[in-house]
Parts: C-alpha cells; structure tokens; sequence
C-alpha cells in the first residue's frame, strides 16, 4: 500500500487513529473544501474484490488480494483514502470538481476473525454512520444465500440502526448501493434487484423493532440501488466498461441526472475537520456500545467546531482590542466606528466559517459571539458612558446658577428642566451604541437605571446643597436679628424684659419662617381633636415648603432645625452678653441712674448726707431688682422661661463651681448663686466708691473757703473799702471798670482787647523810642557848638 494515498482509519485493535487530520492536512494542504466531499464505504465478504473494484473506479491504491499466490484477508481495519478521480466512460477524471474519501472496510465472515462477529459488526455500523454511500459488494452467486451475501449481518447492522435512530425526527438517508460482482448476464440485473429487495424487506419485516417504529419503513432510512459488474477474469472489458458506467453515475450531478448517485440527503453537511470529529465520536461511541445518536454526534460536533472557530475569530480581532480603543474612548463617533467594524469583521469571518455547521448551532453560537463581543465592548462602553454622565453631572451645576443668577427659572424648575434634559442627552447617546447593536441587551435598562441613579443622587446633594445654604442664610439673618433687637433689651433691662425677649424672638421666627409656611386645609376631627389643637396653638395646621422640591417630612425637619438654630442662637447670645462682668456694669449703670438723675434727667445736687442715704437705698433697691432679673430668664409671671426645643445637649455643659456644687447650664440659669454673689460684691464696691464721691462733694462744696479768711479780708482791708466807698472818684473808676470787664468777660473779648493794649504798648514804645533820640542829637549838637565858641 502507498502510505501517501491511504490511511489506517481504524486499526485490527479497534482503535481510531490519530492521524487523520494530518493526513487530511497533506493532502489538501491549504486548500479549504468546506463541504465539497463525499465519504463512500464498502462493505462486503473478504476477498470479493472490494479494493479491486475502489481501486479501479476511484483510482485510489488500496492492497489488493494476489490469488495466484494465496486466498487471504488483505484489508484489516478500516482503511481511507483520497481522491478526486473517478473512472467513467468519458474517460475524464476529473469531471467532478469534489473530494472523495473512500473508506475500504476489512472484509466480513472471515477466517481470521472467525466466529468474532463484533468487528464486522462495528465497522458495518459505522460506515452507515459516516458515510453517504455504502457499497454492498456481493458475488451474483451469493444472492438468495442467507449468510454469503451478508444478510445476516445487515439484519444486525439494520436493528442497531433502527434501534439507535428509530425515534429520530432527523432520519439522515444512506444509499445502500448493491454492486453485483461477476453477473454474467444470464440472469437480469432487475431479477436479481427484486430478489435483493424481497429479501432486504423481508428481513426488514423480521426485525425487532423498538416500541413506536412499527411503521418505519426500510426506505426511512436506506435508498436502494442494484448494479451488475461483468466477471472481471472472463470479461474483463465487460467488467472495466461496467465500472465506468458505475463512475458515471457517481460523476454526474443530482441536479443533472436522476441516475446520480451522490445527492444532498445522504450529506453530513459537515466540513471536512468537522467530519473526522464526527467520525471518532461515532466509533468512540459504536466501539464503547454506547448509544450512537448520530443527529446529536453532528450536533456536538457542530457544537464543537462553532465553538472553536468562535474562539479563533474573538482572539483575532480582540487580542489588541484595547490599545485599539483607549486612544479614541472620548471620542463617541470614532468609538462607534471602530467598535462597529470590529464587530462586523468578526461576525463576518465566524460566518464564513461556521455557517457550514448545523445551522441551528451555528446561529446559536453566533449570537454567543455577538454576545461575547458586546460583552466586551461593554467596559470601553462604560467608561465612555462613565465620562459622558460626569461631564453632563458637572453641566447641572453651572446650567442650575445661570438659570438662578438671570433669575429666569426658580430652583426646584430649573432643577427639573435640568434632569429632563440630561435624561434626553444620556438617552440619545446610549441610543446611539444600541442603534448599532453595540450593548448587550440585558445591560441596556440596568445603564439607564444607573445614569437615573446617579442623576438623582446629583439632584438630592444639589438639594441638600441649597437646603444648607437657605438654613445657614435663615440662621444668620435670625442670628443677627436677634443681636439687634435683644441685647438692647438686656443692656437696659425692664422689670418684664424677658416677656420681651421672647416676644421679640417669636416675632424674629415667625417673621423669618412666614415666607415658607403653607396652610393646609383642616383636617375633619372630632371634638375632642379640635379642643386639643386649640391648647397646642393650631400649629398642626400649619407646614412647610421650603420651595426646594423636599418631601414634607424634610421640609417640617427644616422648619425644626431653624427654629432650633433660633433658639441657641438666642441662648448663645443671651449667655454670651450677660457674663458677670457685663451684668456688675449694667446693674451698676442702673444704680447710676437712679442714684445721680432725677426722674426728669437732670442731675442731683445733693445737699445733705441723708438725702445721700435715701438715694442710695432707693437705687440699690433698683438695681439689685435688676440682678435678680437678670440672674435666671423667667417671666413676668415668675415662671421659668424653657426652650421648646431640647437644646441641653448643645448648651447644657455641666460644670463645678469653686466651692464644688454640680451645675447643669440651662438656657434659663444665666448666673448661680457663687457667681451672683460675686456680682453682688463686686457691685458694692463700685456703688460705695460712688457715695463716697457724692458724700465728699458736699464736704468739698462746703469747706471750699474757710470763713475766717472772709473775716481776716474784712478785718485787713476795712481801711482801703472805707477809701473807696468815701472817694466819688474811685467810686465812679469803679462802677467803670466793672462795666467794662462785665461786657468784656460777657461776650469774650479778651483777646481783642490783649491786641488793642499790645498795639498801643508798641506805639507808646516807637514814640518813646523816637523823642528820646531827637533829645540825645539835640544834646549832641549844642555840646560841639559851645566848643567851638570857647
Ligand atoms: N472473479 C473475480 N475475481 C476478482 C474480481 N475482482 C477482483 N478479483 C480477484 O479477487 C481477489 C481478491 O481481490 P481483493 O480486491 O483483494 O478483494 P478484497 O475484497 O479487497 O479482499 P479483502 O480486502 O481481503 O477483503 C483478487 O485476486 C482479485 O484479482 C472480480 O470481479 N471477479
């Protein structure tokens, strides 16, 4: 045999080789037939010419019996060959254009095997399995013998295959082709053809067949056909002309020629790799006794090879998808593009290759590829559709001030005509990779709920954004507010300036909430209800609507977080002005007054110690009302002020005062009793320094000039009083210079008169100045004119 041209498929022990798709690979090399093949068996008694006759027709180089030498089994196992020749009586080989694969099956009832029928069983099965064709070789003399022309084992062969595929809804057909060797003549092909079909259908009928197959009719499975060979040794031209007829209806085409013999039916429609899977599995299973499904066997080997070629194309195009896609993830058309010609080129070559498959399979695993495709695009998808929901989440922000700045839109509609329209452009976009078919369907409604996610999240934190903001702006204004108007309250306080503290703050409150409260309609209630509703102020009719799109609830956790801001606020300032030091000033301020001013004002002039006395009693009195007001916050009513909002936790440290007694601070104690009673000493202090000053401003208004000194000036200058008293002169000098300094003192014109007196005392001067120099030069003169006379 030539190794080249044929090929051990299965061995004596049974075993399938391993070297057939290397074989198929030598052969073909490149060349991708596709489904372009045919598998022919033979199938008949040893050494009745079965590779004379493959070797002829199909020119292959299977091992022939030399008879001259010894009658022996020739072919053992199963053994394949290629060719694409066929003999016919054109004498062209190469009419069809197909590969043929030729499977000679080692030789039934022979003496080498002996009584063990299993093989030729076995391989009997399996050339009906994987083939298209089976050749049944007979001697024309072996028709009408039961075991000679093999019934027996058809019969068996028959059972097995019904049994297997009884059920079968896919009943793939076989041609059995009866070739009838050394036919002579002398008895008609069609006789000896009608005695081969009555005995095939009656061995049909004898089968035992399955539950539910009763019906099933030899021709559900096998087409018969009969042909006659002339004696090859007695007619040897008969014989090779015979053969060609025979190579002439294996050449022709089913849609040429009723005669063809290869047609569409009898195909595995499975490429030729796919095949030699196909083959193993069903000796695998044949030779384990297993049941052999050969429907399922295509399947799975289509299963199979999809499967394959599935993982082949992923790899091609998807080994360096990454560095592909990263440069252009920001760019969404390019990113469409590419991912689509991606997707394209890899559905394209799966198609080319796996279309040849079962196509139930084929399809199927086409959409796991197109699945397995979009899983992967998934990630750069997300990325990109992680980068467009940030840069539209950003947008919301900006879009939000602008529409509030132009004061076109107020916040909660600009927020919803924001949301809309983010929800309409991230839609769009993600249109746009499902338009083409760049998602997995499952992950389409999951990215939209995760943008409507992440939107509403943006929403809920611009919300709490504002709601911080509108709290913060609320509290500063009540803070300030508060400032304003009740540390005068308590700087100058009334016997009630708690009454009006708190007056002053509800009204603060009320005036900085009124613009979010909302009236509700009353809610129908029973007696009862309504008489309940008056003792807690009506306050359950009343909501709030911070007009920033919040839930009641929030809105009415708001309305209570300010009024609870409020109230510290007004604790911490109440707490933070009337430190002790403040309280001695004010107190002492208010003793001041009481004690220096009358009731209209105006300042007293004391004018004895007792009325001294009963001032300062009566402005201790007063101020020390005062301190005991100002000490704790209670009302006019004497009863206690408390929040009524628990703000303890916020201002209620507990501390321990000098002499080691526990207090709580609470918005009402604004001074214990160690810190009161220091106030009170230190008032003391300052208010007794005060009554010494007015006490000594009677002695100093009193003891001023001693009255001896007007008795010394009396006694001293009695003498010079009685002068001027007695001289009308001096009297007169007097009266006018008092007159003078009167008006002079009275409209303050001491400094014109200082300028008149030093302009007249420099004039006196120049004048002065000048007679005396006239003197001295008349004097000069004379002293030299008595000279000269001497
Ligand atoms: N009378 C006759 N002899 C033939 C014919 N064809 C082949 N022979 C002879 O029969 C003998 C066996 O031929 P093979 O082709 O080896 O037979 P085989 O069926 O392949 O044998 P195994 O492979 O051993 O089963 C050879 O000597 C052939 O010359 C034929 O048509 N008529």
């Amino acid at each position: 045999m030539v190794e080249q041209t044929a090929i051990q498929l299965i061995n004596e022990e049974k075993q399938f080789s391993d070297a057939i798709l290397p074989y198929f690979k030598s052969i073909l090399e490149e060349k991708d037939i596709g489904q372009n093949y045919h598998v022919i068996s033979v199938f008949g008694s040893q050494s009745s010419g079965k590779s004379t006759l493959l070797n002829i027709l199909f020119n292959t180089e299977f091992d022939t019996m030399d008879a001259q030498v010894k009658r022996q089994q020739t072919t053992k196992g199963i053994w394949l060959a290629h060719t694409h020749e066929i003999n016919n009586s054109h004498d062209d080989r190469s009419l069809l254009n197909e590969e043929l694969f030729v499977l000679d099956v080692e030789g039934s009832d022979g003496a080498e095997r002996g009584e063990d029928q299993d093989f030729e069983r076995k391989a009997a099965l399996f050339a009906i399995s994987v083939s298209e064709v089976l050749i049944v070789n007979l001697w024309e003399q072996q028709i009408g013998l039961y075991q000679g022309n093999n019934m027996g084992l058809l019969k068996t062969v028959f059972e097995v295959n019904l049994s297997l595929f009884g059920n079968s809804h896919q009943k793939k057909k076989v041609l059995l082709l009866f070739v009838i060797r050394d036919h002579v003549g002398v008895t008609p092909l069609e006789s000896l053809s009608e005695s081969l079909i009555n005995e095939l259908e009656s061995l049909w009928d004898g089968l035992n067949k399955p539950i539910g197959s009763d019906n099933i009719s030899l021709y559900d499975f096998f087409d018969l056909k009969f042909v006659g060979l002339g004696h090859k040794i007695l007619q040897n031209d008969k014989f090779i002309e015979d053969v060609k007829k025979l190579g002439d209806q294996f050449s022709q085409s089913p849609t040429k020629s009723e005669k063809a013999i290869f047609r569409p039916i009898y195909h595995h429609m499975l490429p030729l790799d796919g095949w030699c899977m196909y083959a193993q599995n069903c000796w695998d299973q044949i030779e384990n006794n297993k049941d052999l499904d050969l429907p399922t066997q295509q399947i799975l080997v289509a299963r199979f090879k999809t499967n394959e070629i599935l993982e082949e194309t992923f790899i091609k195009y998807f080994n360096d998808f990454d560095k592909i896609v990263q440069p252009i993830l920001n760019n969404r058309d390019d990113l469409i593009l590419e991912l689509k010609h991606i997707k394209e080129q890899c559905l394209s070559d799966y198609d080319s290759m796996a279309s040849r498959y079962t196509k139930q399979v084929y399809l199927e695993n086409r959409q796991s590829l197109i699945s397995k495709i979009n899983e992967k695009f998934e990630n750069s998808v997300d990325q990109h559709l992680k980068d467009v929901s940030i840069e539209l989440l950003d947008k919301i922000n900006d879009i939000i001030k602008e529409n509030m700045n132009n004061k076109k839109l107020t916040f909660i509609d600009s927020l919803t005509t924001v949301k809309d329209s983010m929800d309409k452009q991230y839609m769009s976009i993600l249109k746009k990779f499902n338009e083409n078919d760049l998602l997995l369907l499952s992950s389409v409604e999951q990215k939209c709920k995760d943008f409507e996610k992440l939107l509403d999240s943006k929403i809920i934190e611009l919300k709490n954004n504002e709601l911080k903001l509108l709290i913060s702006k609320v509290r500063k204004t009540i803070t300030f507010e508060i400032k304003d108007e009740i540390i005068p309250l308590l700087s100058n306080p009334s016997l009630d300036v708690w009454d009006k503290i708190i007056s002053r703050f509800n009204s603060i409150l009320d005036r900085n909430l009124s613009k979010y409260k909302v009236q509700v309609a009353a809610v129908e209630s029973t007696e009862s209800d309504k008489d309940n509703s008056k003792e807690e102020g009506d306050t359950q009719s009343i909501q709030y609507d911070f007009q920033l799109g919040l839930g009641q609830i929030t809105n009415d956790t708001t309305a209570k977080r300010i009024h609870f801001a409020a109230w510290l606020s007004l604790a911490t300032t109440t707490h933070d002005y009337l430190k002790s030091d403040t309280i001695v000033n004010i107190i002492r301020d208010t003793f001041e007054n009481a004690f220096r001013y009358d009731e209209n004002d105006t300042p007293i002039l004391w004018k004895d110690e007792q009325e001294i006395d009963e001032t300062f009693k009566m402005a201790r009195r007063k101020a020390l009302s005062v301190l005991d007001i100002l000490c704790m916050a209670k009302t006019s009513d004497n009863v206690e002020i408390v929040p009524d909002v628990n703000i303890d936790d916020e201002i209620g440290k507990e501390y321990e005062d000098e002499v080691g007694i526990y207090h709580m601070t609470r918005f009402s104690h604004i001074l214990n009793e160690l810190e009161k009673e220091k106030v009170l000493q230190q008032f003391k202090r300052q208010v007794n320094l005060i009554v010494i000053d007015a006490k000594r401003s009677i002695i100093k208004t009193t003891t001023h000039i001693p009255l001896w000194i007007y008795v010394i000036i009396v006694v001293l200058g009695w003498n010079e009083f009685m002068m001027v008293i007695k001289n009308p002169f001096y009297v007169t000098m007097l009266l006018i210079l008092s007159v003078a300094f009167f008006f002079v003192h009275r409209f303050n014109l001491w400094n014109p008169v200082l300028n008149v007196v030093s302009v007249a005392i420099g004039e006196t001067r120049q004048t002065v100045k000048s007679k005396l120099r006239e003197y001295v030069l008349d004097e000069h003169e004379k002293v030299p004119h008595k000279a000269r006379s001497m």
